[in-house]
């Protein structure tokens, strides 16, 4: 931009005073599209991709659902106290095709876009799809951070080897993103893990890969207050990438997804764990797992839409304060 132009003000939702919410084609938050606004400084992006699955199919269609929910977010984050479309320019990328019959070449697709999309300097919150595609959106932030702290909630530990002889599926993408390189072993992260593993070895390989692990149990036992503080310590200063799966919520509160485990934290812990992260170099984030089939009243889906909110708030730089005259939008 010529620095001689008034720096624009982001262009967010439409007035829901004016255009009612449940109107219009749904883009995520009733976002603009990436390609009516000059610049974004974070791309929402879908990834309608689930080859990757280990049981129950269905993540495909996990961005249009969650974008069908994420319609009733409001403009105004009263726990975070900012306004995070109106702070910055936050945009919705629509969706990377990715061919559901070549994992491979959905992969190296899912991280060239990735890339076009973060060139630059914008930041890509996801919306899966399977976990699988967590691999190439490390590959792609990796490659312009360095090695990341990578900030895991999910129910799985997504470290396992191989699935028939496969090394890239939606159990396994974190163990293929440590051995090359792309985490950082000290600052690594899984929260909300629980459920029967294939053996005690599953997780002796999974603290030699490099990460920690907040339990769901500990979560409980410990307290919230005493995991957040556990969480920020382990972070330390690389850029943190955050993936969170939905399965890591208990069935009760997202029962639309693939590989369903009882004992889950709940949504209020869920979000309130993501709010502790403003202020933190959150440079990428995926919410992923969601699986629309196996959804009931949108309970998952308001739940994925509600994180992503969250997560947007958290990104948003502090700078700006709230004015307390903004005409105010319903
Ligand atoms: N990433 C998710 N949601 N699940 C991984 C489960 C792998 C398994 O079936 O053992
Ligand atoms: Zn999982
Ligand atoms: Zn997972």
């Amino acid at each position: 931009m010529n620095s001689a132009e008034p720096p624009q003000s982001p262009i967010g939702p439409p007035d829901a005073s004016l255009t009612p919410r449940y109107a219009g084609i749904a883009t995520f938050a009733r976002l603009p599209c990436l390609e009516d606004v000059p610049r974004a400084d974070i791309a929402v992006v879908g990834v309608p991709f689930d080859s990757g699955v280990s049981y129950r199919p269905g993540a495909r269609f996990g961005p249009a659902h969650i974008r069908e929910a994420s319609r009733l977010l409001r403009p105004y984050n009263p726990a975070q106290d900012v306004e995070p479309f109106a702070a910055q320019q936050v945009a919705d990328a629509g969706d990377i095709s990715a061919n559901p019959f070549s994992l491979d070449e959905a992969v190296t697709r899912i991280q060239t876009a990735a890339e076009e999309l973060t060139a630059d300097g914008t930041r890509l919150l996801t919306l899966g799809g399977d976990h699988t595609i967590a691999l190439p959106l490390l590959r792609a932030a990796a490659r312009r951070h360095g090695p990341l702290a990578v900030l895991h909630f999910d129910a799985h530990l997504d470290t396992w080897d191989t699935y028939f002889g496969a090394p890239v599926t939606h159990g396994t993408p974190f163990r293929r993103a440590s051995e090359e390189g792309l985490i950082d072993l000290t600052t690594s992260l899984h929260v909300g893990t629980r459920g029967p593993l294939y053996s005690r070895q599953d997780l002796r390989d999974d603290e030699r890969l490099g990460f920690a692990v907040i339990s769901s149990p500990e979560i409980e036992t410990e307290g919230l207050p005493r995991a957040i503080e556990r969480m920020l310590a382990r972070l330390g200063e690389r850029p943190v990438y955050l993936s969170i799966d939905i399965d890591v919520l208990d069935p009760a509160h997202a029962p639309g997804t693939g590989t369903p485990e009882a004992g889950g934290m709940t949504s209020r812990e869920l979000l309130a764990m993501i709010r502790a992260l403003r202020g933190t170099r959150l440079v990428g984030a995926d919410v992923v797992e969601v699986a629309p089939a196996y959804d009931h009243a949108q309970m998952t889906a308001v739940a994925a839409a509600h994180t992503a909110y969250e997560i947007l708030s958290a990104m948003t730089p502090d700078h700006l304060p709230v004015p307390d005259d903004r005409p105010r939008e319903r």
